[in-house]
């Protein structure tokens, strides 16, 4: 991928490189490919199933060649689950990774700026490879001072942790540009490594790119059915939910870009957007992440948690024909028990 933003992509009028204050350089490598936001498995009853989570590792490794992962995110509910839920979940999925998985991010963002600072000590403390915050949504900053003072906060609190801002105004309604928000951010923040962008503003993305060439940031591209145009634009490594079950197939889009053979990118590209195009119309987000994943790894994921409703067992059905239409599935990658969406 395009971690040096190669010579040939140089434009002649290359900005003037700007200091960087986080020479406080940090033991990991910089975290770049895919990263899957894992879903966080439950039961039934609502309550979160630990005792997948170490064969969801091992799947994510072995059979969709995935070794990072974006935990407590959006696909995971974590806006959705209890302080200690959340603490609970982070210290699994390090557990259960380790040796295996090479970083696992956690997400620490939070209404309440104690919880967040609870979450991200924690977060250094059971050994993560780093954390991300989104921007507060009920009581919301207006201005890019005002984010950055909250992020600056929450940070603090786990100094030796790398930092990534977590950008995803559809959900969050907090439009601030991340390119107006990187402008100096490392001043402000010196853990700072990067941004998971999940937005279509390629402008703004773009930008972002752009205007921080001279630094080691981490650009994660958050919107899984336009990813090689970031990758144009140069993402670094892309963070999201497909990545669970596509993740083989994005991989293969991702060597083909990384061989500049970009017509085959682009049918990988395509073929992940017919199945993204068809879910979406059926209507698609975390409970039918939920459904697919069930279907496709075998692994129970078990129900959302409420607001969130269970998929419909007519959805399952039509994203599994679609899947075995284009040869994401065959009858042999479908494992017992897999097919337990709800009518
Ligand atoms: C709004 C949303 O859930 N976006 C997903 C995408 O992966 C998304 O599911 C995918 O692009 C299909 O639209 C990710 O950006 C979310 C994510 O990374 C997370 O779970 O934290």
């Amino acid at each position: 991928m395009a971690d040096n933003l190669g010579e040939e992509l140089k434009p002649p009028c290359l900005i003037t490189p700007r200091p960087t204050s986080s020479s406080m350089a940090f033991p990991k490598k910089k975290l770049q490919g895919l990263v899957a936001a894992t879903i966080t498995p439950m039961t039934d009853n609502g309550e979160i199933n630990f005792s997948v989570i170490g064969q969801y590792v091992d799947y994510l490794v072995k059979e969709q060649g995935v070794k990072n992962i974006f935990v407590n995110g959006t696909t995971g509910e974590g806006l959705s689950l209890s302080i200690s839920e959340r603490r609970q979940v982070a210290e699994e999925w390090v557990t259960k990774g380790k040796d295996k998985l090479d970083q696992v991010v956690i997400h620490v963002g939070a209404l309440s700026l104690k919880e967040s600072q609870e979450l991200a000590q924690h977060a250094a403390e059971i050994g993560a490879d780093g954390i991300a915050v989104i921007a507060p949504f009920f009581l919301k900053p207006w201005t890019k001072d005002i984010l950055i003072n909250f992020l600056k906060e929450v940070a603090a609190a786990a100094p030796a942790l790398p930092f990534y801002y977590y950008h995803i105004p559809a959900l969050t309604g907090v439009k601030i540009r991340a390119e107006e928000l990187l402008d100096g951010i490392q001043d402000k923040i010196p853990t700072f490594q990067g941004l998971k962008f999940s937005d279509t503003d390629l402008l703004d993305f773009g930008q972002c790119v752009d205007q921080n060439r001279q630094q080691q940031f981490a650009f994660l591209y958050g919107v899984d059915e336009q990813l090689l145009s970031a990758l144009v634009m140069g993402a670094t490594g892309a963070v999201g939910s497909t990545y669970n079950y596509l993740g083989k197939k994005t991989n293969q889009m991702l060597e083909a870009f990384e061989r500049k053979d970009l017509s085959l990118a682009l049918n990988y590209q395509f073929c992940i957007q017919r199945f993204i195009n068809f879910v979406v119309k059926l209507g698609f987000g975390v409970s039918q992440t939920k459904a697919i994943m069930t279907l496709v790894s075998g692994i129970p994921m078990g129900p959302p948690r409420l607001p969130l409703q269970k998929a419909s067992r007519e959805f399952t059905d039509s994203a599994e024909a679609k899947l075995k239409s284009l040869d994401f599935l065959s009858f042999t990658d479908l494992k017992d028990g897999s097919l337990e969406a709800s009518s």
